[in-house]
C-alpha cells in the first residue's frame, strides 16, 4: 500500500529531530532522514517512528574506482543503520554532497568512462542491497538551483542507469521538484519511470521555493492521478520546507495525494 512520508530535516525545525519524527508519526507519516552520522540512531530507533528512507552512504562517488570502493564501504555501514531503524530504502546521489548540498566531486561533463564506472558501481550497490534486504535508490537532482555540478542529476540519466542495472536492489528515487527544474514534462516522466516499476520513492515539493505541494507551478493532483493510474504502491515523500505553518504544510501534502485509491 502507498505510504506517505515527510522529510524530517525540513519541517518542525524549531524542535530536535527526535521530536520531529514523533510528530510526523503522530500525524500518520513515516519520516525521511538525511545524514545519519549526525543523528542519535539508537534514540531514533527507540522513538517508535516509521522511516521511509535515509541517506545510504557517508562518502564516495559513482565514477572512479577509489570513490566507488568508499561508496560501497559506507553503504555497507548504512545498511546496518537501516536495519536498526527498520528503514527499507537507502538513497544515493551521483557523488557525495557537502553540508550546502554541493557535490564533493563536481563534474560539469559526464564522460563515457564515468558512465561505465557508474554502471559498475551501481551494480555492486544493487547486489549489496539484495544481500541486505534493502533497496538502494539513485535520486535525480537539479544542477540549476540546488546542486550545481552534480553528475547524473538529470532524471533521464538516473533512470537510464537504474534501468541498465535492472535489479530489485537498485531503484530510482524520482524527485519531482528536481525534475521540474531540470527537465519538466513531469507527467510523462512519472508515467514512464513509475509505470516501468523502476521507482521506489517519489519525492515532492513545489517550484519555485521548494515548499509543500500547492505553493507553486506543479500540478500535483494530476501527478497523483498518474500514480493511481499506473498502480503505484511505493512511498510518496514530501521533501519540502513548510511555506508557513508546519501542520498546514503536511496536511496540504496529504490532501494533494488523497485522491489516490491506493491510499
Ligand atoms: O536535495 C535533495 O533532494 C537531497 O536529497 C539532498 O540530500
Amino acid at each position: 500500500m502507498t505510504q506517505l512520508a515527510v522529510c524530517a530535516e525540513m519541517v518542525f525545525l524549531d524542535r530536535p529531530l527526535i521530536e520531529r519524527v514523533r510528530a510526523l508519526d503522530d500525524a500518520g507519516f513515516a519520516a525521511v532522514i538525511w545524514d545519519l552520522s549526525k543523528h542519535d540512531v539508537d534514540a531514533l530507533a527507540r522513538s517508535g517512528a516509521r522511516f521511509s528512507s535515509m541517506t545510504g552512504y557517508l562518502r564516495g562517488t559513482l565514477t572512479d574506482a577509489e570513490g566507488a570502493d568508499e561508496l560501497l564501504r559506507t553503504a555497507q555501514q548504512a545498511t546496518k543503520t537501516a536495519e536498526k531503524l527498520n528503514c527499507p530504502r537507502l538513497n544515493l546521489h551521483g557523488t557525495g554532497l557537502d553540508a550546502q548540498g554541493l557535490p564533493v566531486h563536481p563534474s560539469h561533463a559526464t564522460t563515457g568512462p564515468m558512465w561505465l564506472t557508474a554502471f559498475q558501481t551501481l551494480s555492486r550497490i544493487a547486489e549489496l542491497g539484495q544481500q541486505a534486504g534493502v533497496t538502494f535508490m539513485l535520486e535525480n537532482l537539479n544542477a540549476a538551483v540546488d546542486h550545481p555540478g552534480v553528475p547524473f542529476g538529470r532524471a533521464a540519466d538516473t533512470l537510464a542507469l537504474v534501468e541498465a542495472v535492472n535489479s530489485p536492489g537498485l531503484r530510482m528515487n524520482l524527485d519531482l521538484y528536481h525534475a521540474q527544474i531540470g527537465e519538466g514534462n513531469l507527467i510523462e516522466l512519472t508515467r514512464r519511470a513509475v509505470g516501468a516499476g523502476l521507482v521506489a520513492e517519489v519525492q515532492v515539493a513545489d517550484v519555485p521555493g521548494r515548499c509543500e505541494p500547492g505553493t507553486g507551478e506543479i500540478n500535483y493532483p494530476a501527478i497523483a492521478q498518474v500514480l493511481a493510474d499506473v498502480g503505484y504502491d511505493g512511498s510518496i515523500a514530501m521533501e519540502a520546507w513548510a511555506s508557513g505553518d508546519d501542520h498546514l504544510a503536511i496536511e496540504r501534502f496529504r490532501q494533494a495525494f488523497a485522491p489516490s485509491p491506493n491510499l
